[in-house]
């Protein structure tokens, strides 16, 4: 199943004719020089090129007035001086004889890949647009935005393609307001957005952007806004509010499709945003969301204003859609004070909507006392434009390895498609065999690998003295079942082990060795992806490991579904470079397990129930243990002594 790429040069065809400071960034330069990095790249050749076209009036209407409509039906045949005219009715925005046009093609480009991606023509994609979309309303354009693309998108996938739930994701940084008015007092389409707020003092300054905002009526909850009330957000930042708000109310919520308003102006070097995040944090944030809907994932571009972040942007975007192992997500720090602010805020005020959040903290004291701040800001300026040059390294290039996975099976186990088999013959001895797969990893010839063996904690025990000692390389150990693991988190860091057990495990083995107990086990679906969202991968990140080895102890209990969420979410890490090993008798797991291995999308685990009390308390427990030693897994500003 392939990746979409929906783009028209002729959507460069319009800019701005006068001067207006607060939309000199909004240029066609921003397209072509996204779209050329692509063919640069060798990456839009590897996409499936799907047409534009233009959208019809009802498609338009869906979201907008027919009033409106027919207002901006009257520019293309306005004179310059009536086009400023017509503009000044509206906030930093400007039109254009072809404008219009442009903004149809916008539409319609977006409406393609949700054809292609609802009718399983391809996986996923993405749609290089201009005008963007995410600030203008019902009867107004904002912001550079003349019609609202992806607002319109969702309603289309609903009443085109029979999508029950539509999960929005806005990570440019500025909000879309006129998404959060399309949609906030309707409970089937989940809008999420983060965005620079600086205490209402930065654009569009509205009071309904900040995390108190969080939806009407039917609609209260599934409105999210995180607010950043400082520039200088970082990698660390972005992750943390995916793994302690998105992530897990979004496997709550269960969405049919995935929209992501996909603006880059949240990456570093940006004149708008101001953020210090590197565009190879994109690969993360796509490879994050590509297990919910399925793998219904389509990005549509919003904003992204320096013409080298955008572009470097955009390609890890695409790679990562494409499939390809992400880059290593290196030095991650702390989150900011900052940001840990709006995160305990947002997780505070929608713990009354969502059972993942039921026992996140109250708000910080900083916060209930925030009318005061803004009080206090509301008079200073949004931070000044900073001047000086900032500079990042150029992302690492994404090569594939030879092969993608190779499996180490028993004779009479068939080789699933996809793969390459592994023989036991070259290597008679399994040690042996396992140990020339991690070293084959490491080279980067195979990317990932399944093996079955008679006994996976010999299998464990010798796969990690041989990571760790030959390889001289951080080795995560993931072990799903009950029953002793055999290895010890080493006091050197150099292997951690996560242990997904029933069994509450009395002695704790220190910072390396981490058991997380549920009820269950994997038996019940909503502890386990909670336990893996907000604990496993935040950890996983932050140890960044060279290999990840995923064990399946007999008899976990562990669903197939499960188990494919699973091996495909830790695919972010080690670029992707995992091994799972298996007890040679679980062969039901094989087909599924390599299907996820092959990049293939897990299937949903349906709406999440709340979880077990138990477990909310042991998972907190165990949150509350291991976070002096593991910073992503704060939730909350340390409270002033
Ligand atoms: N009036 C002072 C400066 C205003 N700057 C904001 C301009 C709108 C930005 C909209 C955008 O980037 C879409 S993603
Ligand atoms: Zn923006």
């Amino acid at each position: 199943m392939g990746t979409a790429l929906i783009y028209d040069e002729e959507m460069t065809k319009y800019k701005l004719l006068w001067v207006d400071p607060a939309c000199k960034f909004e240029v066609p330069e921003r397209l072509t020089v996204s779209h050329g990095a692509l063919v640069e790249s060798g990456l839009a050749d590897r996409c499936v090129s799907v047409p534009v076209r233009e959208a019809t009036d009802a498609e338009i209407l869906l979201v907008h007035s027919a009033e409106y409509l027919e207002a901006v039906k009257t520019t293309p045949s306005m004179s310059l001086e009536d086009l400023m005219e017509f503009t000044l009715q509206y906030g930093d925005v400007y039109f254009h004889p072809n404008i219009y046009h442009c903004a149809k093609l916008a539409i319609g480009a977006s409406l393609q890949l949700v054809d292609s991606v609802m009718t399983g023509k391809v996986r996923n994609g993405m749609a290089l647009v201009r005008p963007p979309g995410h600030h203008s309303m019902h009867s107004a354009a904002s912001g550079f935005c003349i019609f609202n693309n992806v607002a319109i998108a969702a309603r289309y996938a609903q009443q085109r393609h029979g999508a029950k739930r539509v999960l929005i994701v806005d990570w440019d940084i500025h909000h879309g307001q006129g998404v959060q008015y399309c949609f906030e007092d309707d409970p089937s389409v989940l809008y999420f957005s983060w965005h620079r707020f600086e205490h209402q003092k930065f654009w569009p300054q509205l009071k309904e952007s900040d995390f108190d905002t969080v939806g009407k009526e039917k609609g209260a909850g599934f409105n999210i806004n995180v607010p950043w009330n400082k520039v200088g957000m970082q990698n660390s930042d972005y992750l943390s509010v995916f793994f302690h708000i998105l992530l897990p109310v979004a496997y709550e919520f269960c969405p049919d499709l995935v929209l992501v308003s996909a603006g880059f102006d949240s990456a570093i070097g940006d004149p708008e945003g101001e953020m210090r995040a590197t565009p190879d944090i994109f690969a993360h944030l796509t490879h994050l969301l590509m297990n919910l809907a399925e793998g219904k994932v389509c990005a549509v571009l919003e904003g992204g204003y320096n013409l080298t972040s955008l572009p470097q942007s955009v390609c890890q975007t695409v790679h990562t859609l494409l499939g390809d192992p992400a880059p290593c997500p290196a030095n991650l720090d702390a989150p900011c004070k900052s940001a840990l602010e709006s995160l305990q805020c947002v997780r505070s005020v929608h713990r009354t909507y969502w059972s993942c959040l039921r026992h996140a903290a109250d708000l910080p004291t900083s916060c209930s006392t925030k009318h005061i701040n803004t009080a206090e800001g509301a008079d200073q300026e949004p931070t000044e434009e900073s001047s000086q040059e900032i500079f990042w390294p150029p992302p690492m290039k994404r090569v594939f390895p030879p092969t993608r996975t190779a499996v180490v099976l028993p004779d009479d186990v068939a080789c699933p498609d996809g793969c390459k088999r592994w023989s036991l013959l070259e290597h008679p001895d399994p040690q042996l065999c396992l140990s020339a797969l991690v070293d084959k990893m490491v080279k980067n010839e195979i990317c990932n690998g399944l093996v079955l063996v008679p006994d996976v904690s010999v299998a464990m025990i010798c796969l990690a003295q041989h990571a760790v000692a030959a390889l001289n390389k951080r080795l995560l150990v993931v072990c799903v079942g009950d029953g002793m693991v055999p290895i010890q988190g080493t006091e050197d860091g150099k292997t951690l082990v996560v242990h997904f057990s029933r069994k509450e495990s009395e002695e704790q083995r220190g910072k390396h060795f981490i058991t997380v107990h549920l009820t269950k086990g994997c038996g019940d679906a909503s502890g386990f992806i909670q336990a893996v969202l907000s604990l496993l991968l935040p950890l996983g990140y932050e140890y960044d490991p060279g290999l990840v080895l995923l064990v399946q102890k007999p008899d976990s209990g562990v669903c197939d579904s499960m188990w494919r969420q699973l091996t495909g979410l830790l695919q972010g890490l080690a670029q992707g470079h995992m091994l799972v090993v298996m007890q040679e008798d679980e062969r039901k797991h094989i087909g599924p397990t390599c299907s996820s291995l092959l990049g293939i999308a897990a299937p949903s685990l349906g709406q999440l129930h709340s979880l077990l009390p138990e477990d909310v308390e042991a998972l907190e427990r165990l949150r509350r243990r291991l976070t002096p030693d593991w910073k992503l897994l704060q939730t909350t500003v340390a409270e002033e002594p």
